[in-house]
């Protein structure tokens, strides 16, 4: 099976209206922004987007906003964009608020097989809202579903030609688990190499969950690197 792209919009060029995406990152790390263009080129829209949170204005899930793609955010976290609000507020965007780590487990479990788990997370809050508790070790917890996705697009540091992935430093947040939730899982790498290139003790995500690789033309580094003082 030959894996590789020639860039985003060939990788990504079956995604649909309606869809539910996936996308990694972190505020503005480990965003895939070679799909995110591509996606905004292409113009599909009324889809779903779990992500950890909606990027700002202009970076990031901020660009599909702007292009009112977006019908429905799956995140934690929604800060800092001024678009979003605006959707929200007017009705616009459909929004659902998930605690942090229930967020990572759910899409971990749904790359796992698991379809559900119960957490704490959220319990006695409006997260709770007409979810089954049950109690364990004398603690409430509640029932929570594992999510998936049509894609799901990755952003990581180095990759080869059988989507073995290595992610750099803090860019590896959501970005492993969603590889393994999306039903076609679509990574841009930074480096592209040739199967057998990487250290096999370094990969952090296996081919196995890759159908779909190409190296990204240019990454805007939002982050700096700071030394210690
Ligand atoms: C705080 C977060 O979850 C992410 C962000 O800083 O955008």
């Amino acid at each position: 099976m030959n894996k590789v792209f020639d860039d985003a919009t060939t990788a990504l060029q079956d995604v649909q209206d309606g869809m539910t995406l996936m996308l990694g990152g972190f505020g503005l790390c480990g965003i895939p922004e070679n799909g995110i263009a591509a996606l905004v080129a292409k113009g599909v829209r009324n889809l779903t987007c779990i992500s950890n949170n909606a990027g700002v204005d202009d970076f990031g899930i901020g660009l599909m906003l702007q292009q009112r793609q977006v019908r429905k955010m799956i995140s934690s976290y929604v800060g800092e964009n001024a678009e979003f609000e605006r959707q929200l507020l007017s009705g616009e965007l459909e929004v659902e608020l998930i605690p942090q780590g229930s967020l990572a487990e759910r899409c971990r479990a749904g790359g796992a097989g698991i379809p559900a788990f119960f957490t704490p997370a959220g319990y006695g809050t409006e997260v709770q809202d007409r979810k089954e508790v049950r109690w364990f070790n004398g603690k409430a917890h509640i029932l929570e579903y594992a999510l998936t996705a049509d894609f799901a697009l990755v952003k990581a540091w180095k990759g080869d030609t059988d989507g073995n992935l290595i992610f750099k430093g803090t860019a590896r947040n959501f970005n492993p688990p969603m590889a393994m939730a999306g039903k076609i899982t679509v990574a841009e790498v930074e480096e592209l190499v040739p199967a057998g290139a990487l250290d096999p003790n370094q990969i952090h995500t296996a081919g196995i969950f890759v159908q779909r690789i190409f190296q990204g033309e240019a990454y805007e580094k939002r982050i700096e690197k700071r030394t210690t003082r």
